[in-house]
């Protein structure tokens, strides 16, 4: 669903154009495009294996081989190393955290902060206003760490960056309601800040709901289905999402 107003085309944050990623010599995404426009929040949802964890991660570069366009802000940026495009202004939280268990807190977020320098370090504040409970146990190994403070640490270390899109992986996988709460609180935070637009990827149907402004259905590496979230119909659910 393109932009209201075609007169004035919607300028948007992240638009990928015909995306492909193969696996070996295997077409798993086959052409999906995708718009997220500043300031909102856009789930991607679908059964297990249907494509979206690769979508993710062609998006950030982590897929060798792939085709069609990811442009950010404006600019094209398929072919750029992953580092690169976390220097444009994207940010990924992988599912599963992947906090650095051995390091402390602090030196979890210095990993951002090493890339991103002032930078990131201006943004200390700001993430320690999220989330207390990170200033709170910045001297703890991120191993100790529950669950939901991991998923918080990895959320924190990703704005540090100033994304202009921030990009989840499943953030409520594994984590308990009370920090299901925080973290749907949280996203809705960021929303309202306008900082930067949100991709998400999320099994969890309430919680799509509750935060996002757009949705995109994928079924065997394609989107078959997207618009407002107001728009996700029962149907839409029962024919594609239901398990
Ligand atoms: N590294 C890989 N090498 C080969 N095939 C892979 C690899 N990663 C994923 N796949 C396959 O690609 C397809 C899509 O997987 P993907 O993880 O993107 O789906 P998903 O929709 O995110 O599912 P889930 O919700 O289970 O994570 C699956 O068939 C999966 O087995």
């Amino acid at each position: 669903m393109k932009a209201e107003n075609n007169d004035s085309p919607e300028k948007l944050v992240l638009e990928t154009r015909g995306l492909k990623a193969y696996y070996d010599q295997s077409i798993i995404i086959r052409g999906v495009d995708l718009e997220v426009p500043p300031g909102k929040v856009v789930s991607l949802m679908g059964r297990n294996g249907v494509g979206k964890t690769t979508t993710l991660k062609a998006i950030y570069g982590l897929v060798d081989s792939t085709e069609g366009e990811v442009i950010l802000d404006g600019e094209a940026i398929q072919g750029f190393a992953p580092e690169k495009r976390a220097r444009q202004g994207l940010a990924y939280v992988p599912q599963g955290r992947h906090i650095f268990p051995t390091l402390t807190v602090w030196e979890n977020l210095q990993t951002a902060i090493i890339v991103h320098g002032d930078k990131a370090r201006e943004q200390l504040d700001f993430v320690y206003t999220l989330f207390p409970v990170i200033k709170d146990m910045l001297k703890r190994k991120g191993g100790v760490l529950s669950g939901g403070q991991q998923q918080q640490l990895a959320i924190a270390r990703a704005l540090l960056t100033c994304p202009k899109l921030l990009i989840l992986d499943e953030p409520t996988e594994g984590i308990q309601p009370s920090i299901i709460d925080q973290i749907e609180d949280t996203i809705k935070m960021l929303r309202e800040t306008g900082r930067m637009g949100i991709l998400l990827v999320e099994q969890y149907l309430d919680f799509a709901k509750a935060v996002s402004d757009r949705f995109y259905v994928m079924d065997r590496g394609m989107t078959v289905a997207q618009g407002s979230i107001a728009e996700l119909s029962d149907e839409i659910v029962t024919s594609h999402l239901q398990v």
